[in-house]
C-alpha cells in the first residue's frame, strides 16, 4: 500500500482478508467515502467507473466523484435503479455496456457504491468486464459493510432463483464508512442486522449473548455499533480465507438463507414485502426450529433465537410477510434450485444450538415438506 493510502488507514479499523496474491482490506471508520480517490489512486488506477443505484447516488455520488477528481482521476458514473430487480442480467448488460462507454481498462477500477444490490451487480459487472477489472467495494448499508461486500461473490439473479448467475471475484479493497450508515433507513439497518446475528449463531455464542444485551447501542450507532461490524468483518475474513470458493464451511454463511432466498423468490424479489435480511432473519428462525424438530437442536435455543431477532423488529415466520407466501410444496420447489443441492439433494445449515451451526448434506425432503407445511398452518 502506498504511504499516503497507509496514513490514512490509522484512522480506521482495518480487518485484514487473507487470500495470498488476492489479499485486501476491509477498512472500517468514519470519512472513508471522502477518501475514496486517495484510496482508488494508490491502488493504481487512472480511471474509475462507479457504479450505484438513484437513492446512494442522491446521498453520497457528489463527494465520491469529488474526492476521485480532486485525485485527479478520471470518474464516471452509472446509475441504476433502487432496489432488487436491478440484480438482473438486463441490468448487467447496461452496466457493463455503461462501463465499455467510460472506456475504463484492465488496470482501472470500478467502484461499488451502495448496498448490496450494487454491490452484487458491480462486483460481477467487473469480473466479466474485459476479462476482469478490479472493484473496490464502498458498501453503504449494514449489509453490505458486514457481509455482502466481503468475500467476493458476486452476481445476479435468475427467474429460477436468486444468484444463481455469478461469479467469485474479490474486491481490492473494502471501505466500509461509518458514515454512510447514518442516514440509512431504519427497515435497511434492521435487516442488515440479521446478518450480523448470524455471526454469533454459527460458531460464536458469546458474541450472540453481547448482541442481545447490546443491540440498543449497536441500532443507536457508537463504538459497540463499530464492534459489532469489525467482530462481523473478521469473522466472515476467517472463513473465506479457509475456503474461498465455498468447498467446505464457507456453506456455514448461508446460514438462514436455503430458507429465505426461497421466500425471497417467491414473493418475485418484491422489496416492499420482503428484503433480503428480512427474508435471512425469517430463515435462520426457521432454521432453529426445523433442527428443534428434527430433534438436532434444543428448543429453547430455536425460541431464543426467534425471540432475539423479534425484539429487534425482524420477522420471523414466512406468516409475517405481508400478501403471504405459496404453498409449502412451491417453497420446496424454489429450494430445490439452491446452489448447495448436491445430486439433487437438499443442503441446509442446521443447528446444534446457538453458536452450533453446522453443514447438513442430504437433508430429507419429505422433513423439509412436512416443516414447511407446519410453518404455513
Ligand atoms: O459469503 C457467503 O458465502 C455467504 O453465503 C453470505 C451470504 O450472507 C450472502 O447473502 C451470499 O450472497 C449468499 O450467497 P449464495 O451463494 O447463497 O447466493
Amino acid at each position: 500500500m502506498a504511504d499516503a493510502a497507509r496514513a490514512l488507514s490509522d484512522e480506521a479499523e482495518v480487518v485484514p482478508v487473507s487470500l495470498g496474491d488476492r489479499s485486501y482490506e476491509i477498512l472500517i471508520g468514519r470519512g472513508l467515502l471522502e477518501q475514496s480517490g486517495a484510496r482508488a489512486k494508490a491502488l493504481g488506477a487512472r480511471k474509475v467507473g462507479v457504479v450505484t443505484d438513484e437513492n446512494v447516488a442522491a446521498a453520497h455520488l457528489p463527494r465520491v466523484m469529488e474526492s476521485l477528481t480532486a485525485a485527479g482521476l478520471d470518474a464516471s458514473a452509472v446509475v441504476v435503479p433502487a432496489g432488487e430487480s436491478s440484480k438482473s442480467l438486463d441490468r448487467l448488460a447496461t452496466v457493463v455496456d455503461g462501463l465499455l462507454a467510460a472506456r475504463i481498462e484492465r488496470k482501472d477500477l470500478v467502484l461499488a457504491l451502495g448496498g448490496g444490490v450494487v454491490g452484487d451487480l458491480a462486483g460481477f459487472a467487473a469480473s466479466v468486464l474485459r476479462r476482469g477489472v478490479r472493484c473496490l467495494q464502498a458498501p453503504t448499508s449494514l449489509l453490505a459493510q458486514v457481509d455482502s461486500s466481503v468475500g467476493g461473490k458476486t452476481g445476479v439473479n435468475s427467474r429460477h432463483g436468486k444468484n444463481l448467475i455469478g461469479a467469485f471475484h474479490q474486491p481490492s479493497l473494502v471501505l466500509a464508512d461509518a458514515d454512510a450508515l447514518d442516514t440509512l433507513p431504519e427497515r435497511e439497518f434492521r435487516a442488515g442486522y440479521a446478518e450480523v446475528a448470524k455471526y454469533g449463531l454459527i460458531d460464536d455464542p458469546a458474541f450472540f449473548a453481547r448482541l442481545e444485551r447490546n443491540w440498543r447501542q449497536v441500532f443507536a450507532g457508537g463504538p459497540e455499533r463499530t464492534n459489532a461490524i469489525a467482530a462481523s468483518c473478521r469473522a466472515k475474513a476467517a472463513v473465506v480465507a479457509r475456503d474461498e470458493h465455498e468447498h467446505g464451511d464457507r456453506a456455514l454463511l448461508n446460514l438462514g438463507h436455503t430458507f429465505g432466498h426461497a421466500l425471497e423468490a417467491d414473493v418475485r424479489y418484491d422489496g416492499a414485502r420482503l428484503v433480503h435480511g428480512e427474508g435471512v432473519a425469517i430463515g435462520m428462525a426457521m432454521a432453529f426450529r426445523f433442527s428443534a424438530a428434527l430433534g438436532l437442536a434444543p428448543e429453547e435455543d430455536a425460541a431464543r433465537v426467534g425471540a432475539h431477532l423479534a425484539t429487534v423488529g425482524l420477522p420471523t415466520s414466512p406468516k409475517a410477510i405481508p400478501g403471504g407466501v405459496s404453498d409449502a410444496a412451491t417453497l420446496l420447489g424454489h429450494m430445490r434450485q439452491d446452489k448447495k443441492v448436491e445430486g439433487g439433494k437438499l443442503t441446509f445449515i442446521l443447528a446444534r444450538g446457538v453458536g452450533k451451526s453446522f453443514v447438513a448434506r442430504d437433508v430429507d425432503a419429505e422433513k423439509v415438506l412436512a416443516f414447511l407445511e407446519s410453518e404455513l398452518a
